[in-house]
Protein backbone atom coordinates (compact mmCIF):
# COMPACT_ATOMS: atom_id res chain seq x y z
CA UNK A 1 0.00 0.00 0.00
CA UNK A 2 1.74 2.97 -1.32
CA UNK A 3 -1.01 6.03 -0.06
CA UNK A 4 0.91 9.20 2.10
CA UNK A 5 -0.93 11.90 2.50
CA UNK A 6 1.52 14.05 0.85
CA UNK A 7 1.33 12.11 -2.40
CA UNK A 8 -2.19 12.97 -2.94
CA UNK A 9 -1.97 16.62 -1.50
CA UNK A 10 0.20 18.09 -3.75
CA UNK A 11 -2.23 16.69 -7.21
CA UNK A 12 -4.83 18.89 -5.66
CA UNK A 13 -4.00 22.63 -7.32
CA UNK A 14 -6.03 25.40 -6.65
CA UNK A 15 -9.16 24.31 -8.43
CA UNK A 16 -8.74 20.80 -6.37
CA UNK A 17 -8.87 23.15 -2.94
CA UNK A 18 -12.58 24.26 -3.90
CA UNK A 19 -13.48 20.38 -4.85
CA UNK A 20 -11.96 19.84 -1.26
CA UNK A 21 -14.20 22.33 0.72
CA UNK A 22 -17.37 21.19 -1.64
CA UNK A 23 -16.38 17.66 -0.73
CA UNK A 24 -15.59 18.33 2.87
CA UNK A 25 -19.51 19.51 3.15
CA UNK A 26 -20.44 16.74 1.90
CA UNK A 27 -19.10 14.20 3.69
CA UNK A 28 -19.73 16.16 6.80
CA UNK A 29 -22.72 15.16 5.94
CA UNK A 30 -22.21 11.47 5.91
CA UNK A 31 -20.29 11.79 9.37
CA UNK A 32 -22.76 13.46 10.64
CA UNK A 33 -25.01 9.97 9.95
CA UNK A 34 -22.04 7.69 11.25
CA UNK A 35 -22.89 4.54 13.00
CA UNK A 36 -22.70 3.98 16.59
CA UNK A 37 -21.68 1.83 18.93
CA UNK A 38 -18.31 0.82 16.13
CA UNK A 39 -15.05 -0.69 17.68
CA UNK A 40 -12.48 2.19 18.81
CA UNK A 41 -10.40 4.07 16.82
CA UNK A 42 -8.28 7.14 16.42
CA UNK A 43 -9.92 10.70 15.61
CA UNK A 44 -9.78 10.75 11.70
CA UNK A 45 -9.45 13.67 9.35
CA UNK A 46 -11.82 15.56 7.34
CA UNK A 47 -12.33 13.95 3.86
CA UNK A 48 -9.54 11.50 4.59
CA UNK A 49 -10.37 9.80 7.63
CA UNK A 50 -7.20 7.92 8.70
CA UNK A 51 -5.87 7.32 4.94
CA UNK A 52 -3.00 9.92 6.14
CA UNK A 53 -1.95 7.53 9.29
CA UNK A 54 -0.91 4.89 6.46
CA UNK A 55 2.66 4.86 5.35
CA UNK A 56 4.97 2.90 3.48
CA UNK A 57 4.65 -0.14 5.20
CA UNK A 58 1.00 -0.28 6.46
CA UNK A 59 0.85 -3.35 7.82
CA UNK A 60 3.28 -1.94 10.76
CA UNK A 61 1.17 1.32 10.86
CA UNK A 62 -2.17 -0.93 12.10
CA UNK A 63 0.02 -2.93 14.23
CA UNK A 64 0.98 -0.08 15.91
CA UNK A 65 -2.50 1.35 15.80
CA UNK A 66 -4.03 -1.93 17.24
CA UNK A 67 -1.68 -1.41 20.61
CA UNK A 68 -3.32 1.15 21.17
CA UNK A 69 -6.91 0.56 20.37
CA UNK A 70 -6.95 -3.33 20.06
CA UNK A 71 -7.51 -5.72 18.46
CA UNK A 72 -10.89 -5.19 16.74
CA UNK A 73 -10.57 -1.05 16.05
CA UNK A 74 -12.41 0.95 13.57
CA UNK A 75 -10.73 3.19 10.49
CA UNK A 76 -12.05 5.65 7.95
CA UNK A 77 -10.99 5.19 4.57
CA UNK A 78 -12.22 8.54 2.88
CA UNK A 79 -15.86 7.75 3.54
CA UNK A 80 -15.61 4.07 4.15
CA UNK A 81 -15.83 2.48 7.13
CA UNK A 82 -12.74 -0.09 8.01
CA UNK A 83 -12.77 -2.94 10.35
CA UNK A 84 -8.83 -4.14 11.42
CA UNK A 85 -8.51 -7.22 13.68
CA UNK A 86 -5.73 -8.64 14.37
CA UNK A 87 -5.98 -11.38 16.84
CA UNK A 88 -6.71 -14.84 16.60
CA UNK A 89 -10.13 -15.27 17.75
CA UNK A 90 -10.99 -11.91 16.03
CA UNK A 91 -9.57 -13.54 12.47
CA UNK A 92 -11.56 -16.71 13.00
CA UNK A 93 -14.99 -15.01 13.69
CA UNK A 94 -14.17 -12.78 10.18
CA UNK A 95 -12.37 -15.96 8.21
CA UNK A 96 -14.46 -18.91 10.05
CA UNK A 97 -17.76 -18.36 12.15
CA UNK A 98 -19.09 -15.21 10.26
CA UNK A 99 -17.25 -16.50 7.14
CA UNK A 100 -20.31 -16.51 4.90
CA UNK A 101 -21.28 -12.88 5.65
CA UNK A 102 -17.76 -11.49 5.30
CA UNK A 103 -16.71 -13.31 1.96
CA UNK A 104 -17.41 -10.03 -0.41
CA UNK A 105 -14.86 -7.96 -1.83
CA UNK A 106 -14.66 -3.86 -2.26
CA UNK A 107 -15.21 -2.81 -5.49
CA UNK A 108 -11.27 -1.38 -6.51
CA UNK A 109 -10.54 -0.20 -9.75
CA UNK A 110 -8.62 -2.83 -10.49
CA UNK A 111 -11.46 -5.29 -9.87
CA UNK A 112 -12.76 -3.25 -12.32
CA UNK A 113 -10.49 -2.45 -15.15
CA UNK A 114 -8.23 -5.42 -14.56
CA UNK A 115 -10.16 -8.44 -13.69
CA UNK A 116 -13.32 -8.75 -14.19
CA UNK A 117 -14.18 -12.83 -14.46
CA UNK A 118 -11.43 -14.62 -11.63
CA UNK A 119 -11.45 -15.81 -8.25
CA UNK A 120 -9.63 -13.13 -6.25
CA UNK A 121 -11.40 -10.19 -6.49
CA UNK A 122 -15.27 -10.50 -7.61
CA UNK A 123 -17.69 -11.46 -4.66
CA UNK A 124 -18.67 -14.82 -3.39
CA UNK A 125 -20.64 -16.19 -6.29
CA UNK A 126 -21.54 -19.17 -7.36
CA UNK A 127 -19.31 -18.95 -10.40
CA UNK A 128 -16.39 -17.66 -8.61
CA UNK A 129 -16.44 -20.97 -6.03
CA UNK A 130 -16.48 -23.09 -9.25
CA UNK A 131 -13.49 -21.25 -11.12
CA UNK A 132 -12.11 -21.52 -7.83
CA UNK A 133 -12.76 -25.26 -7.81
CA UNK A 134 -11.04 -25.72 -11.30
CA UNK A 135 -7.84 -23.96 -10.27
CA UNK A 136 -7.33 -26.12 -6.83
CA UNK A 137 -8.28 -29.33 -9.30
CA UNK A 138 -6.08 -28.89 -11.65
CA UNK A 139 -3.04 -27.26 -9.72
CA UNK A 140 -3.24 -28.25 -6.05
CA UNK A 141 -5.08 -31.52 -5.24
CA UNK A 142 -2.81 -34.53 -3.25
CA UNK A 143 -3.29 -36.38 -7.20
CA UNK A 144 -1.65 -33.38 -8.99
CA UNK A 145 0.91 -32.83 -6.83
CA UNK A 146 1.89 -35.82 -7.24
CA UNK A 147 1.75 -36.08 -11.06
CA UNK A 148 3.60 -32.93 -11.18
CA UNK A 149 6.65 -34.26 -9.11
CA UNK A 150 8.70 -34.68 -12.64
CA UNK A 151 8.13 -31.51 -13.82
CA UNK A 152 9.22 -29.75 -10.73
CA UNK A 153 12.65 -32.21 -10.71
CA UNK A 154 12.73 -31.38 -14.23
CA UNK A 155 13.00 -27.57 -13.75
CA UNK A 156 14.72 -27.67 -10.23
CA UNK A 157 17.82 -30.03 -12.24
CA UNK A 158 17.91 -27.42 -15.61
CA UNK A 159 18.54 -24.19 -12.91
CA UNK A 160 20.70 -26.18 -10.77
CA UNK A 161 22.63 -27.42 -13.07
CA UNK A 162 22.94 -23.62 -14.99
CA UNK A 163 23.53 -21.55 -11.75
CA UNK A 164 27.07 -19.98 -11.56
CA UNK A 165 28.46 -22.49 -8.32
CA UNK A 166 32.18 -22.03 -9.03
CA UNK A 167 32.51 -20.29 -5.26
CA UNK A 168 33.37 -16.18 -6.56
CA UNK A 169 30.40 -15.78 -9.44
CA UNK A 170 28.17 -13.17 -7.26
CA UNK A 171 24.25 -14.85 -8.11
CA UNK A 172 21.22 -12.70 -8.32
CA UNK A 173 19.51 -15.62 -6.32
CA UNK A 174 15.77 -14.73 -7.00
CA UNK A 175 16.79 -15.01 -10.98
CA UNK A 176 17.17 -18.14 -11.18
CA UNK A 177 14.46 -19.19 -8.12
CA UNK A 178 12.13 -17.25 -10.71
CA UNK A 179 12.86 -18.73 -13.63
CA UNK A 180 12.23 -22.14 -11.86
CA UNK A 181 8.97 -21.34 -9.68
CA UNK A 182 7.56 -19.52 -13.10
CA UNK A 183 8.56 -22.67 -15.34
CA UNK A 184 7.03 -25.11 -13.12
CA UNK A 185 3.63 -23.29 -12.61
CA UNK A 186 3.51 -22.76 -16.33
CA UNK A 187 4.33 -26.55 -17.24
CA UNK A 188 1.18 -26.88 -14.95
CA UNK A 189 -1.14 -24.10 -16.16
CA UNK A 190 -0.36 -24.55 -19.91
CA UNK A 191 1.67 -27.54 -20.51
CA UNK A 192 4.51 -26.37 -21.71
CA UNK A 193 7.83 -24.29 -20.45
CA UNK A 194 6.92 -20.66 -20.46
CA UNK A 195 10.62 -19.33 -21.77
CA UNK A 196 10.78 -21.53 -25.36
CA UNK A 197 14.64 -21.67 -24.75
CA UNK A 198 14.91 -23.22 -21.50
CA UNK A 199 16.37 -26.87 -21.40
CA UNK A 200 17.14 -27.37 -25.02
CA UNK A 201 20.97 -28.17 -25.71
CA UNK A 202 23.57 -25.24 -26.48
CA UNK A 203 20.60 -22.62 -25.10
CA UNK A 204 21.46 -19.28 -24.64
CA UNK A 205 21.05 -18.85 -20.73
CA UNK A 206 20.95 -15.15 -20.67
CA UNK A 207 18.60 -15.37 -23.54
CA UNK A 208 16.46 -17.65 -21.27
CA UNK A 209 16.70 -15.67 -17.87
CA UNK A 210 15.75 -12.47 -19.71
CA UNK A 211 12.59 -14.35 -21.22
CA UNK A 212 11.75 -15.25 -17.96
CA UNK A 213 12.34 -11.71 -16.09
CA UNK A 214 10.61 -9.83 -19.28
CA UNK A 215 7.68 -11.81 -17.97
CA UNK A 216 7.69 -11.28 -14.33
CA UNK A 217 8.06 -7.40 -15.03
CA UNK A 218 4.88 -7.88 -16.22
CA UNK A 219 3.36 -9.94 -13.12
CA UNK A 220 5.09 -7.40 -10.60
CA UNK A 221 3.56 -4.47 -12.43
CA UNK A 222 0.09 -6.37 -11.64
CA UNK A 223 0.69 -7.11 -7.96
CA UNK A 224 2.00 -3.69 -7.40
CA UNK A 225 -0.94 -2.50 -9.19
CA UNK A 226 -3.46 -5.12 -7.47
CA UNK A 227 -2.05 -4.23 -3.79
CA UNK A 228 -1.86 -0.39 -4.71
CA UNK A 229 -4.39 1.72 -2.22
CA UNK A 230 -6.00 4.29 -4.86
CA UNK A 231 -7.65 7.25 -3.38
CA UNK A 232 -10.52 6.94 -5.84
CA UNK A 233 -11.39 3.28 -4.48
CA UNK A 234 -12.57 5.49 -1.30
CA UNK A 235 -13.46 9.06 -2.82
CA UNK A 236 -15.49 9.36 -5.41
CA UNK A 237 -14.20 12.83 -7.02
CA UNK A 238 -10.38 11.14 -6.93
CA UNK A 239 -11.91 8.61 -9.55
CA UNK A 240 -13.39 10.61 -11.49
CA UNK A 241 -10.55 13.36 -11.78
CA UNK A 242 -7.62 10.06 -12.21
CA UNK A 243 -5.29 12.26 -10.34
CA UNK A 244 -2.58 9.85 -9.24
CA UNK A 245 -3.33 8.40 -13.63
CA UNK A 246 -3.93 5.01 -11.71
CA UNK A 247 -6.70 4.25 -13.91
CA UNK A 248 -4.59 5.17 -17.34
CA UNK A 249 -2.13 2.76 -16.05
CA UNK A 250 -4.28 0.03 -15.60
CA UNK A 251 -5.60 0.30 -18.54
CA UNK A 252 -2.70 0.08 -20.27
CA UNK A 253 -2.02 -2.95 -17.99
CA UNK A 254 -4.98 -4.32 -19.54
CA UNK A 255 -3.82 -4.29 -23.33
CA UNK A 256 -0.55 -5.93 -22.17
CA UNK A 257 -2.34 -8.95 -20.09
CA UNK A 258 -4.94 -9.29 -22.97
CA UNK A 259 -1.60 -9.66 -25.77
CA UNK A 260 -0.17 -12.29 -23.49
CA UNK A 261 -3.43 -14.46 -23.10
CA UNK A 262 -4.76 -14.18 -26.65
CA UNK A 263 -2.02 -15.72 -27.48
CA UNK A 264 -2.22 -18.39 -25.49
CA UNK A 265 -5.91 -18.84 -26.43
CA UNK A 266 -4.99 -19.10 -30.15
CA UNK A 267 -2.68 -21.44 -29.56
CA UNK A 268 -5.24 -23.71 -27.67
CA UNK A 269 -7.68 -23.25 -30.38
CA UNK A 270 -5.34 -24.20 -32.94
CA UNK A 271 -4.37 -27.25 -31.35
CA UNK A 272 -8.14 -28.30 -30.91
CA UNK A 273 -8.67 -27.68 -34.64
CA UNK A 274 -5.95 -30.01 -35.51
CA UNK A 275 -7.45 -33.05 -34.42
CA UNK A 276 -4.24 -34.44 -32.79
CA UNK A 277 -4.60 -35.87 -29.58
CA UNK A 278 -3.10 -33.85 -26.77
CA UNK A 279 -3.01 -33.58 -22.95
CA UNK A 280 -5.52 -30.81 -21.50
CA UNK A 281 -4.37 -27.88 -19.25
CA UNK A 282 -6.24 -25.73 -17.42
CA UNK A 283 -7.19 -23.43 -20.59
CA UNK A 284 -8.62 -26.49 -22.25
CA UNK A 285 -11.02 -27.55 -19.31
CA UNK A 286 -12.40 -23.97 -19.67
CA UNK A 287 -12.74 -24.09 -23.60
CA UNK A 288 -14.55 -27.26 -23.08
CA UNK A 289 -17.18 -25.34 -20.57
CA UNK A 290 -17.24 -22.59 -23.07
CA UNK A 291 -18.40 -24.99 -25.87
CA UNK A 292 -20.38 -26.74 -24.05
CA UNK A 293 -23.80 -25.31 -23.78
CA UNK A 294 -25.44 -27.42 -20.84
CA UNK A 295 -22.78 -25.96 -18.26
CA UNK A 296 -24.29 -24.26 -15.40
CA UNK A 297 -21.93 -21.61 -15.67
CA UNK A 298 -21.57 -18.90 -19.01
CA UNK A 299 -18.13 -19.57 -19.34
CA UNK A 300 -16.04 -16.78 -21.58
CA UNK A 301 -12.51 -15.97 -22.54
CA UNK A 302 -12.43 -13.45 -19.62
CA UNK A 303 -12.78 -16.52 -17.27
CA UNK A 304 -10.04 -18.09 -18.89
CA UNK A 305 -7.85 -14.81 -18.79
CA UNK A 306 -8.46 -14.61 -15.00
CA UNK A 307 -8.00 -17.60 -13.84
CA UNK A 308 -4.63 -18.07 -16.23
CA UNK A 309 -3.80 -14.23 -14.02
CA UNK A 310 -4.70 -16.01 -10.92
CA UNK A 311 -2.94 -18.75 -11.22
CA UNK A 312 0.68 -17.42 -12.78
CA UNK A 313 0.23 -14.52 -10.11
CA UNK A 314 -0.65 -16.60 -7.35
CA UNK A 315 1.18 -19.58 -7.69
CA UNK A 316 4.72 -17.65 -8.67
CA UNK A 317 4.97 -14.31 -6.17
CA UNK A 318 4.24 -15.24 -3.06
CA UNK A 319 6.32 -18.39 -3.58
CA UNK A 320 9.59 -16.73 -4.75
CA UNK A 321 9.86 -14.25 -1.97
CA UNK A 322 9.36 -16.98 0.86
CA UNK A 323 12.14 -18.88 -1.11
CA UNK A 324 14.10 -16.12 -0.83
CA UNK A 325 13.37 -15.12 3.03
CA UNK A 326 13.98 -18.54 3.58
CA UNK A 327 17.74 -18.62 1.69
CA UNK A 328 18.29 -15.07 3.34
CA UNK A 329 17.89 -16.55 7.09
CA UNK A 330 20.07 -19.58 6.25
CA UNK A 331 22.57 -17.69 5.23
CA UNK A 332 22.25 -14.89 7.59
CA UNK A 333 22.75 -17.59 10.02
CA UNK A 334 25.42 -20.25 9.40
CA UNK A 335 24.75 -22.20 11.98
CA UNK A 336 21.03 -22.80 11.34
CA UNK A 337 22.14 -23.71 7.91
CA UNK A 338 24.32 -26.30 8.66
CA UNK A 339 21.90 -27.77 10.96
CA UNK A 340 19.43 -27.97 7.68
CA UNK A 341 22.27 -29.46 5.55
CA UNK A 342 23.20 -31.72 8.26
CA UNK A 343 19.63 -33.17 8.43
CA UNK A 344 19.61 -33.18 4.39
CA UNK A 345 22.81 -35.23 4.23
CA UNK A 346 21.97 -37.85 7.27
CA UNK A 347 18.37 -38.42 5.18
CA UNK A 348 18.99 -38.04 1.60
CA UNK A 349 22.63 -38.19 1.49
CA UNK A 350 25.23 -36.33 -1.00
CA UNK A 351 24.64 -38.90 -4.17
CA UNK A 352 21.24 -37.61 -5.53
CA UNK A 353 18.72 -34.82 -5.10
CA UNK A 354 16.10 -34.52 -2.63
CA UNK A 355 12.49 -35.78 -3.87
CA UNK A 356 9.64 -34.94 -2.58
CA UNK A 357 9.12 -38.39 -0.41
CA UNK A 358 12.43 -36.84 1.78
CA UNK A 359 10.37 -33.86 3.52
CA UNK A 360 8.13 -35.54 5.57
CA UNK A 361 11.36 -36.89 7.20
CA UNK A 362 12.96 -34.00 7.04
CA UNK A 363 11.68 -32.61 10.41
CA UNK A 364 14.01 -29.47 11.11
CA UNK A 365 13.68 -28.22 7.07
CA UNK A 366 9.82 -28.08 7.98
CA UNK A 367 10.34 -26.07 11.08
CA UNK A 368 12.56 -23.80 9.21
CA UNK A 369 10.21 -23.59 6.73
CA UNK A 370 7.38 -22.83 9.11
CA UNK A 371 9.07 -20.29 11.20
CA UNK A 372 9.80 -18.59 7.39
CA UNK A 373 6.04 -18.57 6.95
CA UNK A 374 5.86 -17.10 10.16
CA UNK A 375 8.57 -14.45 10.84
CA UNK A 376 8.12 -13.62 6.73
CA UNK A 377 4.47 -13.54 6.25
CA UNK A 378 4.43 -12.20 2.72
CA UNK A 379 0.92 -11.26 2.88
CA UNK A 380 0.61 -9.64 6.13
CA UNK A 381 -2.67 -7.75 5.62
CA UNK A 382 -5.12 -10.31 4.12
CA UNK A 383 -6.95 -9.91 1.10
CA UNK A 384 -9.72 -7.10 1.81
CA UNK A 385 -13.49 -8.13 2.99
CA UNK A 386 -16.58 -6.97 2.83
CA UNK A 387 -19.67 -8.25 5.18
CA UNK A 388 -23.15 -8.40 2.82
CA UNK A 389 -25.20 -7.44 5.87
CA UNK A 390 -25.07 -5.78 9.36
CA UNK A 391 -23.94 -7.89 12.06
CA UNK A 392 -22.86 -8.10 15.65
CA UNK A 393 -18.81 -8.74 16.13
CA UNK A 394 -17.64 -9.00 19.96
CA UNK A 395 -20.67 -6.58 21.19
CA UNK A 396 -20.23 -3.80 18.32
CA UNK A 397 -22.23 -3.43 15.43
CA UNK A 398 -20.61 -4.06 11.82
CA UNK A 399 -22.67 -1.84 9.11
CA UNK A 400 -23.08 -4.00 5.85
CA UNK A 401 -20.40 -3.15 3.24
CA UNK A 402 -17.70 -2.52 6.29
CA UNK A 403 -14.23 -3.40 4.71
CA UNK A 404 -12.34 -5.79 7.11
CA UNK A 405 -8.39 -6.06 6.94
CA UNK A 406 -7.34 -9.32 8.42
CA UNK A 407 -3.51 -7.97 10.24
CA UNK A 408 -2.25 -12.04 9.71
CA UNK A 409 1.00 -10.03 10.33
CA UNK A 410 0.35 -8.46 13.21
CA UNK A 411 -1.23 -12.40 14.95
CA UNK A 412 1.85 -13.56 13.42
CA UNK A 413 4.52 -11.33 15.67
CA UNK A 414 2.28 -10.89 18.64
CA UNK A 415 4.25 -11.33 21.41
CA UNK A 416 1.65 -13.03 24.08
CA UNK A 417 1.46 -15.46 21.20
CA UNK A 418 4.91 -16.03 20.70
CA UNK A 419 8.19 -16.21 22.51
CA UNK A 420 10.59 -13.57 21.07
CA UNK A 421 8.63 -13.06 18.31
CA UNK A 422 11.36 -11.23 15.75
CA UNK A 423 13.82 -13.81 16.62
CA UNK A 424 14.13 -16.07 13.53
CA UNK A 425 13.84 -19.77 16.03
CA UNK A 426 12.45 -22.97 13.81
CA UNK A 427 13.27 -25.17 17.20
CA UNK A 428 9.32 -22.92 18.01
CA UNK A 429 7.80 -25.81 15.88
CA UNK A 430 9.80 -28.54 16.99
CA UNK A 431 9.00 -31.30 19.77
CA UNK A 432 8.57 -30.10 23.24
CA UNK A 433 7.40 -26.40 22.39
CA UNK A 434 3.77 -24.84 22.22
CA UNK A 435 3.23 -24.41 18.69
CA UNK A 436 4.64 -28.26 17.28
CA UNK A 437 1.09 -28.94 16.02
CA UNK A 438 0.45 -25.44 14.33
CA UNK A 439 0.15 -25.54 10.96
CA UNK A 440 -0.25 -22.82 7.78
CA UNK A 441 -3.57 -24.35 6.08
CA UNK A 442 -5.96 -22.35 7.87
CA UNK A 443 -7.24 -23.91 10.69
CA UNK A 444 -4.74 -22.11 12.90
CA UNK A 445 -5.68 -18.36 13.33
CA UNK A 446 -2.31 -17.47 14.97
CA UNK A 447 -0.93 -18.44 11.34
CA UNK A 448 -2.62 -17.24 8.88
CA UNK A 449 -0.03 -17.40 5.89
CA UNK A 450 -2.44 -18.91 3.28
CA UNK A 451 -5.76 -17.02 4.73
CA UNK A 452 -8.65 -19.09 6.13
CA UNK A 453 -12.39 -20.12 4.87
CA UNK A 454 -14.07 -19.22 2.06
CA UNK A 455 -11.24 -16.54 0.48
CA UNK A 456 -8.30 -18.26 1.64
CA UNK A 457 -5.61 -19.60 -0.94
CA UNK A 458 -6.68 -22.37 -3.05
CA UNK A 459 -2.93 -23.31 -4.15
CA UNK A 460 -1.77 -23.89 -0.73
CA UNK A 461 -0.48 -27.42 -0.81
CA UNK A 462 1.04 -26.75 -4.02
CA UNK A 463 2.54 -23.85 -2.89
CA UNK A 464 4.25 -25.97 0.75
CA UNK A 465 5.17 -28.64 -2.31
CA UNK A 466 7.46 -25.98 -3.61
CA UNK A 467 9.12 -24.08 -1.11
CA UNK A 468 9.84 -27.39 0.79
CA UNK A 469 11.75 -28.62 -2.47
CA UNK A 470 12.81 -25.95 -3.53
CA UNK A 471 14.47 -24.23 -0.89
CA UNK A 472 15.76 -28.17 0.33
CA UNK A 473 17.73 -28.58 -2.88
CA UNK A 474 19.18 -25.43 -3.24
CA UNK A 475 20.83 -25.70 0.58
CA UNK A 476 21.40 -29.65 -0.07
CA UNK A 477 22.97 -28.71 -3.46
CA UNK A 478 25.24 -25.56 -2.78
CA UNK A 479 27.10 -23.59 0.26
CA UNK A 480 26.25 -20.16 0.66
CA UNK A 481 28.07 -16.93 1.46
CA UNK A 482 27.77 -13.41 1.12
CA UNK A 483 29.56 -11.38 -1.61
CA UNK A 484 32.61 -9.48 -0.77
CA UNK A 485 33.45 -10.90 2.52
CA UNK A 486 30.50 -9.84 3.93
CA UNK A 487 30.12 -11.21 7.47
CA UNK A 488 26.56 -13.48 7.44
CA UNK A 489 25.12 -10.90 10.53
CA UNK A 490 25.19 -8.14 8.15
CA UNK A 491 23.06 -9.19 5.32
CA UNK A 492 20.24 -6.36 5.01
CA UNK A 493 17.17 -8.24 5.98
CA UNK A 494 14.47 -5.32 5.54
CA UNK A 495 11.32 -5.41 3.28
CA UNK A 496 10.58 -3.22 0.77
CA UNK A 497 7.56 -0.21 1.14
CA UNK A 498 4.11 -1.76 0.09
CA UNK A 499 1.88 -4.54 1.34
CA UNK A 500 3.46 -7.13 0.50
CA UNK A 501 6.43 -8.54 2.30
CA UNK A 502 9.21 -8.79 0.02
CA UNK A 503 13.11 -7.99 0.68
CA UNK A 504 13.52 -4.44 -0.07
CA UNK A 505 17.31 -5.77 -1.75
CA UNK A 506 17.50 -8.24 -3.78
CA UNK A 507 19.62 -11.45 -2.45
CA UNK A 508 23.09 -11.72 -4.17
CA UNK A 509 25.06 -14.90 -2.84
CA UNK A 510 28.41 -16.78 -4.17
CA UNK A 511 27.43 -20.70 -4.39
CA UNK A 512 30.30 -23.77 -3.97
CA UNK A 513 28.43 -27.06 -5.23
CA UNK A 514 28.47 -29.42 -2.26
CA UNK A 515 27.10 -32.33 -3.72
CA UNK A 516 28.92 -35.66 -5.58
CA UNK A 517 26.48 -35.49 -8.53
C1 LIG B 1 3.97 -19.41 -0.66
C2 LIG B 1 3.03 -19.23 -1.56
C3 LIG B 1 1.67 -18.61 -1.33
C4 LIG B 1 1.24 -17.82 -0.30
C5 LIG B 1 2.01 -17.36 0.94
C6 LIG B 1 -0.15 -17.47 -0.58
C7 LIG B 1 -0.95 -16.71 0.25
C8 LIG B 1 -2.24 -16.32 -0.06
C9 LIG B 1 -3.05 -15.48 0.78
C10 LIG B 1 -2.63 -14.91 2.14
C11 LIG B 1 -4.23 -15.28 0.15
C12 LIG B 1 -5.39 -14.40 0.63
C13 LIG B 1 -6.24 -15.12 1.62
C14 LIG B 1 -7.27 -14.23 2.25
O1 LIG B 1 -7.36 -13.05 1.89
O2 LIG B 1 -8.00 -14.69 3.13
C15 LIG B 1 -4.18 -16.00 -1.09
C16 LIG B 1 -5.21 -16.03 -2.00
C17 LIG B 1 -5.10 -16.64 -3.23
N1 LIG B 1 -4.06 -17.42 -3.68
FE1 LIG B 1 -2.35 -17.85 -2.68
N2 LIG B 1 -0.52 -18.05 -1.76
C18 LIG B 1 0.55 -18.77 -2.25
C19 LIG B 1 0.57 -19.55 -3.37
C20 LIG B 1 -0.48 -19.68 -4.26
C21 LIG B 1 -0.52 -20.59 -5.36
C22 LIG B 1 0.55 -21.64 -5.66
C23 LIG B 1 -1.69 -20.32 -6.05
C24 LIG B 1 -2.23 -20.98 -7.29
C25 LIG B 1 -1.53 -21.65 -8.15
C26 LIG B 1 -2.39 -19.27 -5.34
C27 LIG B 1 -3.59 -18.71 -5.73
C28 LIG B 1 -4.35 -17.86 -4.95
C29 LIG B 1 -5.66 -17.32 -5.33
C30 LIG B 1 -6.37 -17.55 -6.66
C31 LIG B 1 -6.14 -16.56 -4.25
C32 LIG B 1 -7.48 -15.81 -4.13
C33 LIG B 1 -8.46 -16.64 -3.31
C34 LIG B 1 -9.83 -16.03 -3.10
O3 LIG B 1 -10.01 -14.81 -3.20
O4 LIG B 1 -10.77 -16.80 -2.82
N3 LIG B 1 -1.63 -18.91 -4.26
N4 LIG B 1 -2.96 -16.65 -1.19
Amino acid sequence: MTMNLPNIVPSFGAGGVVAAVVLGILLLKLFSSKPKNLPPGPRGLPIIGHLHLLGKHPHEDLAKLSATYGPVMSLWFGHKLALVVSSPAAAEEILKTQGHNFSSRIRTSFGELIVTNDIAFPDDTAERRHLKKILHTQLSTTKQIQLSENVRAEEISHVIRVMPQDGKTVVPVKTYVEVMVTNILSRMILKKRFSAVAGKAGADQGAELQEVRNFRVLVEEITACSFHLDPGDFIPIFKLLDIQGFRSRLRNLRKRMDVFINNIISEHLEQRKSGQTYEKDMVDVLLDQMEDETSRFDISEKHINGLVWNSFIGGTEATIDVIEWALSECIRNPKLMIKVQDELDTVVGKSRRVEDADIPNLKYLQAMVKEVFRLHLTTPILLPKVNKTACKLFGYDIPAGTTVLVCAGTIARDPSIWDNPLEFRPERFLDGSPHVNTEVQGNHFELLTFGSGRRGCPGTALAITMVHILTATLLHSFDWTLPNGTPPMDLDMSDAPGRVHRRAKPLNAILKARLSI
